[in-house]
């Protein structure tokens, strides 16, 4: 067992608070856990998360495992860790890993800048992948800062789009009713095939749900079905909450979730995770100009950038702030940088940031790309090339016809 990234910074706070929670319906939003935390004698609770992260992917039929498989040059367990590590209240994340992928892992984790990783070798089936991450948090290993938690999440490193709403939920339906998981209404209908192949069994599709991730449990109640769980159930089981009942007697309590929580299995669910991805990094555009720059250009180039982005959040910057908040990643989750310049003179500020922004954490999830209209022609027609090259796989039929000056 290893503890990733060595700066790796610790929460601030310990854990979520849910003692106002207690009794309510487990529909806490993330503003309800603000609130709670706020309560004179409300209780914090340790909250730690185990991903196991160890399968081949095998429906995918790539040689990549699809946890590491890129959407938009970025591996997509990094922004599932992304997504728990938004979440302060979530104290350690146990990344389940086989051995073979324990060095791209941790490359992952450095050049990504993760923070609270622990690392544990992978089994050979996803139930024993997970009970490897548990085990590491039961130790209280001095050498590793892990502690056992009051609460354990269990999430897939291939389901990408979990949000703190989800997680508080299931976490405060665990807290109350030893164990919880996210459910979403079926798609299809589930039957059950004879062995002759005919059908011998249809299931009423209104009164069953797919059971999804992530899934929560009192560290003990999940610990020990784990324990007391047989060969046969490690092998081939899929499911943690059957274990919590099978095992520990403890009933889950099943939490509605959103539809993004779906898992990437398929090589199509790789596109679809692209496109999620894609909508959501384009509503927050940070417009860098010059406050003495002649309004009216200006005016209408935001217009027509509203125009084409719909509910696109646009703020304007001049380019010293826009700078120091680069520096200070003030703008985390801006991932478009629009530089004006009506006068070529303008250019050494914009080289000034496009340099701050490459040395930012930011370029390396989404690489700078710039048309420069000064003398640099070479680079600026390699420039022209890459976007060429982007242009012609995307396809975007807004850019038929227009003509590129670089
Ligand atoms: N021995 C295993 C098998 C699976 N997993 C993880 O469990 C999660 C969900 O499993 P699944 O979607 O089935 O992943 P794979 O086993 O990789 O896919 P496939 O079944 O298509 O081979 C994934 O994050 C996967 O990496 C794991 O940690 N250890
Ligand atoms: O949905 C789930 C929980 O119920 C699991 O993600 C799922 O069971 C994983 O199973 P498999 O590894 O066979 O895809």
């Amino acid at each position: 067992m290893e503890r990733g990234s060595p700066g790796a910074s610790r929460p601030v706070e310990p854990g979520p608070c849910l003692s106002s929670l207690r009794g309510a319906e487990p529909a806490a939003s993330a503003s309800t856990l603000s609130a709670a935390r706020a309560q004179p004698g409300s209780r914090v609770i340790a909250v730690a998360a185990v991903l196991p992260a160890g399968g081949c992917g095998e429906r995918m039929g790539v040689p990549t495992p699809k946890q590491f498989c890129p959407i938009l040059e970025r591996p997509l367990i990094s922004y599932t860790l992304q997504a728990l590590e938004r979440v302060y209240w979530i104290k350690d994340i146990v990344v389940a890993v086989t051995r073979e992928n324990m060095g791209a892992m941790r490359n992952i984790i450095q050049k990504y800048q993760h923070t609270r990783i622990s690392l544990v070798e992978a089994g050979e089936t996803r139930h024993r992948s997970i009970f490897n991450g548990l085990k590491a948090l039961a130790k209280d290993q001095p050498d590793t800062q892990l502690s056992k938690p009051e609460v354990v999440i269990i999430h897939d490193a291939v389901r990408p789009f979990v949000e703190e709403d989800v997680l508080l939920k299931v976490v405060a339906a665990a807290k109350e009713h030893g164990a919880a998981g996210a459910i979403r209404p079926l798609v299809s209908t589930v039957i059950s095939p004879s062995a002759d192949g005919c059908l011998e069994i249809s299931l009423e599709r209104a009164r069953h749900r797919a059971s999804e991730m992530p899934q929560a449990f009192l560290f003990d109640v999940i610990y020990e079905a784990y324990r007391q769980c047989s060969d046969y159930d490690l092998e081939f089981g899929t499911e943690c909450l059957h274990l919590a009942l099978k095992y520990s007697h403890t009933k889950a309590k099943l939490v509605e979730g959103p539809p993004d929580l779906w898992k990437v299995t398929y090589k199509r669910d790789l596109y679809a995770a692209e496109s999620i991805i894609k909508e959501r990094i384009s509503h927050a555009v940070c417009v860098v100009m010059d406050p003495k720059q002649d309004k009216e250009p200006v005016d209408h180039f935001l217009e027509a950038l509203k125009n084409e982005l719909n509910d696109v959040k646009i703020e304007s910057r001049e380019p010293g702030q826009a700078g120091r908040d680069i520096q200070q990643s003030n703008l985390e989750q801006c991932y478009n940088f629009v530089s004006m310049n009506i006068m070529m003179s303008d250019f050494q500020e914009t080289r000034k940031l496009l340099h701050m922004l490459e040395e930012s954490n930011l370029s390396i999830l989404y690489p700078v790309v710039v048309v420069s209209g000064e003398q640099k022609l070479q680079e600026s027609l390699r420039q022209g090339a890459i976007i060429i090259a982007s242009l012609i796989k995307e396809r975007s039929s807004a850019l038929v016809g227009q003509l590129l000056v670089a």
